[in-house]
């Protein structure tokens, strides 16, 4: 059986589209078939290669035990590259309303249904700015590389964060090459976690990598980089005495995006989104 992909990214976290409108492509999968389909098509050598699947589902034919109660029309059925679920992909989100804008199946400002909740997202200026809503500050943890370990701020961006400021982040340092996970709190994270390490580069202005569950260092994280800019903006004594929105810029080794913590308490993450190509596949 062969079917429809896209390839796009958001600052180079790249991701295999996979338009499934009614759900009649990949719905009959069991969750091992799919699973193993998403390896298949994130490998980078026997396959497309990606750091995980946006799947476009209608809400309404999403059979999986998880599907949301939402009256949005689309669901972001997100898959990381190991063949796992996640809640939420904020470069995701971008693609995902690149996509369906470019299909014909949105405008300029679309709101769809991911595991974390109805997400809105608008186009201006070559850009997507995604509503990714309040994020959850939930204390203090830590993480090590081999013999080093720093505390880091856990943030609940719909999927969970331990972000760790650090003195560089160069790969010549204490963080290193980043093949393998960083370790962590698993009674802290049963389910695993996305572990940032970021330095400061000016005023609110950071740079960052990441070791993204269920697919490894990844270009860019999209949650992660809005987790960084909480947890600087903690650091910085914003967290509470935020009387105007506060943005900061957040490099990533595959670009730059711009975080907006609101007076409200939401976060804007603000970047781009690339579409590069679609073809056929039997994967
Ligand atoms: N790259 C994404 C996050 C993807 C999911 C993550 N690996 C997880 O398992 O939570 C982003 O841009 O936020």
């Amino acid at each position: 059986m062969t079917y429809t992909f896209l390839k796009g990214h958001g600052t180079e976290n790249d991701f295999v589209l996979l338009p499934d409108l009614d759900g009649s492509v990949h719905g009959a999968l069991s969750a091992d078939e799919m699973a193993d389909r998403v390896r298949a098509l994130c490998d980078r050598r026997a396959g497309i290669g990606g750091d995980g699947i946006l799947r476009v589902v209608r809400t309404s034919a999403y059979t999986g035990e998880d599907r949301p109660v939402s009256d949005a029309e689309w669901f972001m059925d997100y898959r990381n590259a190991d063949g796992t679920l996640a809640e939420m992909c904020g470069n995701g989100t971008r693609v995902f309303a690149e996509y369906l804008r470019a299909a014909g199946l949105a405008g300029d400002e679309v709101t769809f249904a991911t595991r974390a909740g109805d997400k809105t997202l608008r186009a201006a200026d070559g850009l997507w700015t995604a509503d990714l809503g309040s994020p959850k500050l939930l204390g203090t943890t830590q993480v090590t590389v081999d013999h080093h370990f720093w505390p880091a701020c856990n943030v609940d961006m719909g999927n969970p964060h331990a972000a760790a400021e650090v003195d560089s982040i160069d790969p010549h340092g204490p963080i290193g090459d980043l093949y393998d996970s960083p370790v962590y709190d698993e009674a802290v994270y049963p389910h695993g976690v996305n572990v940032e390490f970021f330095e400061r580069v000016g005023e609110r202005h950071v740079s960052m990598r990441v070791f993204e569950r269920g697919a490894g260092e990844t270009r860019s994280c999209g949650t992660g980089a809005c987790a960084v800019m909480v947890a600087a903006a903690e650091a910085d004594g914003l967290a509470i005495a935020r009387d105007a929105d506060v943005t900061y810029r957040v490099d990533v080794p595959g670009g730059t995006l711009h975080v907006t913590w609101t007076t409200d308490d939401r976060i804007l993450l603000t970047g781009p989104a690339v579409l590069v190509g679609e073809g056929t596949t039997s994967l």
